[in-house]
């Protein structure tokens, strides 16, 4: 079979730690090789008094359990995990080229081609998590890596959650990415993931999300101010945005989730058709 390692039982002898990849707010990620298969990972590593402290318990084995049952191109692999008395460690496909955040705030925004290609596969792996009743419900640059290739990985599954019954609106990190079903407390179904995919196309062309208020003198006035503009839906484009991705983006943010554009018909719209290589 492939190079995936079986499930095993792991130690953190297995591994040889290289270098530190980022620090976050549950924990810091490692550059790391198991020794026996020489294979590259990258170990995150969270402290169990800090995830008690924050409650987050149920979450990361839900995230743990669907993650490591999900293999895709575009989904970051999560390969095992183990733990000693004090810390959790998380075996994950490494991703060479880091965050698209990272990348973005970098390169500011990307072209229009560059954003399609990175939307087409995230249509791809979305498909893939809706067809397997897994709803993201956290799609943000934050959240996605890069591959060797500059292919997107989605990773940190923290917020997803199996469909098999509507949940409540738990509200989860930062408003920009939610949509109105989720700031106003509703049910929320697949469709919470369709509204994220037209606010991160619109990030990446724009290079800023189109509800965010950065002006604003404190934090709960500009959350504010973000929650009303998303419950308004108001949308606006620089000039230098086509209208070919006006449009897709005007079709995936619409208030109400039925009515956005289903996964399968973004990829027939003429802003991916004109912007992706003849596949
Ligand atoms: C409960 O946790 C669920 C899994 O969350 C993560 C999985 C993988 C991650 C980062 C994850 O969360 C964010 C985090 O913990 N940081 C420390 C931020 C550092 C950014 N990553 C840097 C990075 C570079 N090449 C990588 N290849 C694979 N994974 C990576 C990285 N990071």
């Amino acid at each position: 079979g492939d190079k995936q390692p079986d499930i095993k039982h792991w130690t953190l002898e297995d591994f040889e730690v290289a270098r530190d990849l980022g620090k976050g707010n549950f924990g810091s990620v490692f550059l790391a090789r198991e020794k026996s298969r020489k294979l590259i990972v990258a170990l995150k590593v969270m402290y169990k008094q800090q995830i008690k402290d924050m409650g987050i318990q149920k979450q990361l084995e839900r995230e743990i359990n669907i993650q490591g049952h999900l293999r895709h191109p575009n989904i970051l692999g999560l390969y095992g995990y183990f733990h000693d008395d004090k810390r959790i460690f998380i075996i994950l496909e490494y991703a060479a080229n880091g965050a698209l955040y990272d990348e973005l705030r970098k390169r500011i925004r990307f072209t229009e081609e560059e954003a399609a290609k990175y939307i087409a596969q995230m249509v791809d792996a979305l498909g893939y998590l809706h067809s397997n009743q897994v709803i993201h419900r956290d799609i943000k640059p934050e959240n996605l890596m890069l591959g060797r290739n500059g292919e997107i990985k989605i990773g940190d599954f923290g917020w997803s959650v199996r469909t098999e019954r509507l949940k409540r609106g738990t509200l989860c990190g930062t408003l920009d990415y939610l949509p109105p079903e989720m700031v106003e407390g509703r049910v929320h179904d697949k469709n919470v993931d369709i509204w994220s995919l037209g606010i991160l196309l619109y990030e990446l062309i724009v290079g800023s999300p189109p509800f965010e208020e950065k002006q604003a003198e404190n934090d709960d006035v500009s959350s504010a101010i973000t929650y009303e503009r998303i419950r308004n839906v108001e949308l606006h484009f620089p000039k230098y945005v086509s209208k070919d991705a006006a449009d897709l983006i005007s079709k995936l943010l619409k208030y109400n989730s039925g009515d956005r554009l289903p996964l399968r018909n973004i990829m027939h719209h003429p802003f991916i058709v004109k912007n992706l290589p003849e596949t």
